[in-house]
């Protein structure tokens, strides 16, 4: 019998809020970020950061502009103890920035959590247990009083051990670990005890922080409880109230924000979302959505790949090339009717007016990202990712029929080859299928004789020997099809001609691009030339030779 039962699990909890205001509302400025890399992030890792580590990314984040930041659990280990006091000892911490600390809410870890901030002039103390039905059954082997009790002497132990550094600013912090487990009039209870306790003040205000410690119903669900807490709390102007989503379902970071519009001030995280199990909230991910909303995140966010970096060289985890915002490949785009909308956005985009560019739902410049990234080329491209490189990196503006057939050949040579092709595998194939001005046939020299109609002299070679080609017409083109038509004997017509220059001052070229008829049949040539007439008429006989007719083969 197979163990994939779905008949073992109950849904989560549902919130009777018929009045919901969350819904109604929308965030317009960032909440108090508080960084739990140190800590929470920490923990979750295979090998826990040393103190090189840590002291490492404590610098990004300060450097980031985060201005709490849970440094670790003092009591737990020597590493972390030794790790807050070197913060202290060395003063590394600045004036603006308040380190804060993890305990359990027990006498000795609680005694020893006020050793190690010995001497810092401001810290946020933060004290927990679990609350849900089954830690209190389970775990603590508790009645609701009993775990009530815990929380409560948690507090009463931290406001006592405070007591004893009255030259540090406190401020004392409460979870009711796994909160979204709890059943909400219970958590509240838990909370106005420790509140009781601490008897917080606007001016002195307490944090309660709402973990989703184990994520287990869906954001919106998460929102309810948030703001069921927030609306139904005393002391509300006396407190932060805080949330630590969980990333279990995926949604930590919607979580996150709905809590926001639910009531929530403040929001714990971790940068790219390392933490237990499945993560916490990614704050980069956070801080970013409200930057593309047009609000200030107040977050340095300017050099992601240096936060992606520093974080990976810290834990050790690599970052998926698709993760929101930062991830290698989150402004690329492959497949071809992206590429045509994004080319054709990013050459009316300016930088005055709002961003609108499909596809792109910021500027990847803003996160140092330059545009060559954007478009790349596989199977699943088009035209205009094909266009977009060729005249990014070649300055070749391709007129619509060539990117068309240009577009053909490269997904022929992409499918048969797989993966991605490079700009100068695309350019080889533009410069062998369009660029065939050399054989069969090849111009040695022209001579024109501009009149009331242009007549030309034509010098071209091939394995025959040299040969010479007189025509007229109006312009030189016409001059020159001219003389083909009457050495022939074919029809030949000229259906569309563009040309441009590439680069400027005294080194710029010219290209030439031609679409002829001949006998009712389309072909394109292309050709570069210093000299523009010369680059029309290579662009002909590009065009000529690629068509493969009888008449040239036999030349
Ligand atoms: C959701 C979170 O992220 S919470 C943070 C979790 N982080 C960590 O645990 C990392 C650091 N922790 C540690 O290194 C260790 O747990 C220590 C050093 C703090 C404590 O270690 P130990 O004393 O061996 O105890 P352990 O962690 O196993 O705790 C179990 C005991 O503490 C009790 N306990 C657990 N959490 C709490 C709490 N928050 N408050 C009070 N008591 C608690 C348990 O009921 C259990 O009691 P019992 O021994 O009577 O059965
Ligand atoms: C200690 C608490 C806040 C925690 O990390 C959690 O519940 O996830
Ligand atoms: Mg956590």
């Amino acid at each position: 019998m197979s163990s994939f039962d779905h008949r073992r699990y109950r849904p989560g909890p549902v919130v009777h809020l018929p009045n919901r205001q969350w819904p109604n509302r929308t965030v317009q400025t960032a909440p108090a970020w508080t960084s739990v890399d140190l800590r929470d992030g920490n923990q979750a890792l295979m090998e826990p950061m040393g103190v090189t580590q840590k002291r490492r990314l404590w610098n990004l984040l300060v450097g980031m502009g985060f201005k709490e930041i849970e440094v670790g659990f003092p009591a737990a280990s020597q590493p972390d103890f030794d790790f807050v006091r070197w913060l202290i000892d060395e003063r590394q911490i600045p004036e603006d920035v308040t380190i804060q600390v993890l305990v359990q809410a027990r006498e000795d870890l609680i005694r020893k959590t006020f050793e190690a901030l010995r001497g810092v002039s401001r810290a946020i103390v933060h004290v927990y247990n679990s609350t849900s039905p089954a830690q209190r059954d389970w775990v603590f082997g508790q009645d609701r009083d009993g775990v009530k009790a815990i929380a409560r002497r948690g507090a009463e132990w931290v406001l006592a051990e405070s007591r004893r550094y009255p030259q540090t600013h406190w401020t004392f912090q409460y979870s009711p670990e796994s909160f979204t487990a709890t059943e909400l009039d219970y958590a509240l209870e838990v909370c106005e005890s420790v509140l009781d306790v601490w008897e917080p003040t606007p001016e002195r205000p307490s944090i309660i922080n709402l973990p989703a410690t184990v994520e287990v119903a869906s954001p919106n669900v998460f929102a309810d409880q948030v703001e069921y807490f927030s609306t139904h709390i005393g002391r509300r102007e006396a407190i932060v109230l805080s949330v630590h989503t969980h990333n279990d379902r995926g949604g930590a970071v919607a979580a996150a924000e709905l809590a926001l519009l639910a009531g929530a001030d403040r929001v714990e995280g971790t940068l790219l979302g390392n933490g237990e199990r499945t993560g916490n909230a990614d704050l980069l991910t956070l801080a970013m959505n409200l930057y593309s909303q047009g609000v200030d995140p107040r977050l340095d966010l300017s050099n992601p790949d240096e936060i992606v970096r520093v974080c990976n060289e810290c834990t050790g985890l690599p970052v998926h090339p698709r993760h929101p915002w930062v991830g290698e490949l989150v402004y690329t785009a492959f497949s071809g009717s992206h590429q045509d909308a994004i080319r054709k956005c990013l050459a009316r985009q300016t930088r005055e007016e709002p961003w609108q560019v499909a596809y792109l739902p910021i500027d990847p410049q803003d996160l140092g990202r330059n545009y060559e990234a954007v478009i790349r080329v596989n199977s699943q491209s088009g035209k205009g990712g094909v266009a977009f490189v060729l005249e990014r990196e070649y300055g070749l503006v391709l007129p619509r029929w060539m990117q068309v057939e240009m577009a053909r050949l490269v997904q022929k040579e992409t499918e048969t080859r797989g993966g991605e092709m490079d700009p100068a595998s695309i350019y080889a194939i533009f410069e062998r299928c369009f660029m065939t001005d050399r054989s069969p046939y090849r111009l040695i020299g022209y001579r024109l004789d501009r009149n009331d109609s242009d007549r030309i002299e034509v010098r071209i070679g091939s394995a025959a020997g040299e040969q010479i080609l007189h025509g007229a017409g109006q312009g030189a083109i016409a001059a020159y099809v001219d003389a083909w038509t009457r050495w022939s004997g074919r029809s030949l017509r000229i259906i569309d001609y563009q040309e441009h220059a590439i680069g400027a001052g005294t080194d710029a070229e010219a290209v030439a691009y031609v679409q002829l008829e001949m006998e009712g049949v389309r072909v394109a040539g292309a050709a570069i030339d210093r000299d523009t007439v010369a680059a029309s008429l290579r662009a002909v006989l590009a065009a000529l030779n690629r068509s493969g007719a009888e008449w040239m083969q036999a030349a």
